[in-house]
């Protein structure tokens, strides 16, 4: 639990720096960036559909497909992370759909999340059931997530993005799928705890709205005239 707890320590966060980045494709720049991102801070990327927006967030987290050629490097404070496997860069990720473990209940969904250096098994699952009663899901550990709606979905991948200790966000139109007042509701929640962790993070997003409450930098990308 200590372990833990140092891990997610506000001491621990540090800068996300996308510096230089450029990705290529079939010959062709498709984006060229440069962003810092504070601790706290949400960076909001916008741009047209097919613009490259979950291409960058692929970049920063390591899993860029082979098919672009990418120059420039993530950096967390003075860590370079470029050259690391995604599994080693420890972002924390919010895709458009929660993508659960369909055969784990919402609870096994939390465990699998925490890092091994949480031991022991009643620790682990009191520390699940706290990230669960956090976002209103007391009582929900043994429920099947096929049986959630889409806004208990939504809060339990948040959950288990957190409590996975990430040192960055990436959050790839996580609110998209949900209807207008379940977005303004579970945007406030995850833009809250992205705060309140320390964490930078950069957002994806088509809806100027997410942007406004967002309340940091918004780079535009795939405009006439860019890259
Ligand atoms: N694996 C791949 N191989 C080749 N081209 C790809 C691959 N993945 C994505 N692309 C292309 O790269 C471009 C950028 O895609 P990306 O998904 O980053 O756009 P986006 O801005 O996130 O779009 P949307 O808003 O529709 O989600 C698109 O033209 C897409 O077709």
């Amino acid at each position: 639990m200590q372990d833990f707890a140092r891990a997610n320590s506000p001491t621990r966060s540090k800068s996300l720096m996308l510096s230089d980045v450029r990705i290529r494709l079939a010959g062709r720049t498709l984006l060229a960036l440069s962003a810092t991102v504070m601790p706290g801070e949400i960076l909001t990327v916008m741009g047209p559909s097919g613009s490259g927006k979950s291409t960058l967030l692929a970049f920063a987290g390591g899993f860029l497909d082979p098919a672009f050629e990418a120059s420039g490097k993530v950096l967390i404070g003075d860590e370079d992370l470029t050259g690391l496997a995604a599994n080693r860069r420890h972002a924390g990720i919010l895709f458009q759909d929660p993508l659960l473990f369909p055969h784990l209940s919402v609870g096994g969904n939390i465990l699998f999340a925490i890092p091994q250096s949480v031991s022991g098994r009643r620790a682990r699952r009191e520390l699940a059931e706290q990230a669960l009663d956090e976002v209103g899901l007391a009582g929900f550990f043994d429920r099947d997530p096929e049986t959630l709606s889409g806004g208990e979905k939504a809060r339990v991948a948040l959950q288990r993005v957190l409590i996975s200790a990430p040192r960055f966000l990436l959050l790839d139109e996580p609110f998209s799928k949900l209807d207008t007042a379940l977005r303004q509701q579970t945007r406030d929640l995850v833009f809250f705890k992205a705060r309140a962790s320390r964490l930078p993070a950069v957002l994806v997003t088509h809806d100027e709205a997410d942007a406004e409450a967002a309340g940091g930098l918004v780079i535009e990308i795939g405009r006439e005239g860019d890259g």
